[in-house]
């Protein structure tokens, strides 16, 4: 007997969705479609709502209505979730064996983090822990969307750089991108989103 995949929706779609914490509404009737290769750049003031946007679309917040298309998605949010004890080489070696992608090197790499594969978490820089959180995501194989929560926040110019080809790199392999932030991530042909109080 064999049983067939469960379809995978080729683009995000979200439809009239209305999102509220603290009984404050943060999202009213926003509906909005992301295609293969598109990305999403979500920016506007504090507390305006753009974590709470990802979440919902991560399926981790109730929306109070509308609907947002399952897809197949990986999550980087403010924080990194490195244990500290765990070396770079552990860390990473755990997600590609989870992901079935390789050892992980080549992910590594792309962040330049190649030197660090002894360096326990917990003794990366902020900007160590950032890449490696990066290079984490990427070996998830499965997903078709990035959500990234200020993924640049601690990153200097070369780690934008290195983080902007991996997000064309996936965009070009029909990977869709949604990111909140409030600095300036250089990526080329994204849609905005403000976020308004
Ligand atoms: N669990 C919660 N319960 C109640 N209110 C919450 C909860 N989580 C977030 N909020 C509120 O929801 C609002 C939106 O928060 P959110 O983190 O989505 O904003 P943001 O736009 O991502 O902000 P920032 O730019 O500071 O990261 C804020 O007013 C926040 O206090």
């Amino acid at each position: 007997m064999s049983v067939a995949a469960p379809d995978i929706a080729a683009s995000l779609g979200v439809q009239s969705l209305t999102l509220s914490r603290g009984g404050r509404a943060l999202v009213r009737d926003l509906s909005f479609t992301l295609a293969p290769g598109e990305a999403l750049v979500l920016t506007g003031p504090n507390g305006t709502g753009k974590t709470t946007l990802l979440r919902a679309i991560a399926g981790l917040v109730r929306p109070d209505a509308g609907t947002i298309t399952a897809l197949p998605l990986a999550y980087l949010g403010h924080g990194d979730a490195l244990k500290p004890a765990e070396t770079v080489s552990e860390a990473i070696s755990f997600a590609a064996r989870l992901h079935g992608a390789g050892d992980g090197r080549a992910a590594l790499a792309a962040m330049g983090l190649s030197k660090l594969v002894f360096r326990a978490c917990g003794q990366l820089s902020a900007g160590q822990k950032r890449r490696l959180a990066i290079a984490r995501l990427t070996l998830n194989t499965e997903a078709r969307l990035w959500l990234m929560d200020e993924p640049a926040a601690p990153l200097d110019g070369d780690g934008k750089a290195l983080l902007a080809a991996l997000v064309a790199d996936f965009r070009a392999r029909g990977g869709m991108v949604i990111a909140a932030t409030h600095a300036d991530l250089g990526w080329s042909d994204v849609r905005m989103l403000e976020m308004r109080a």
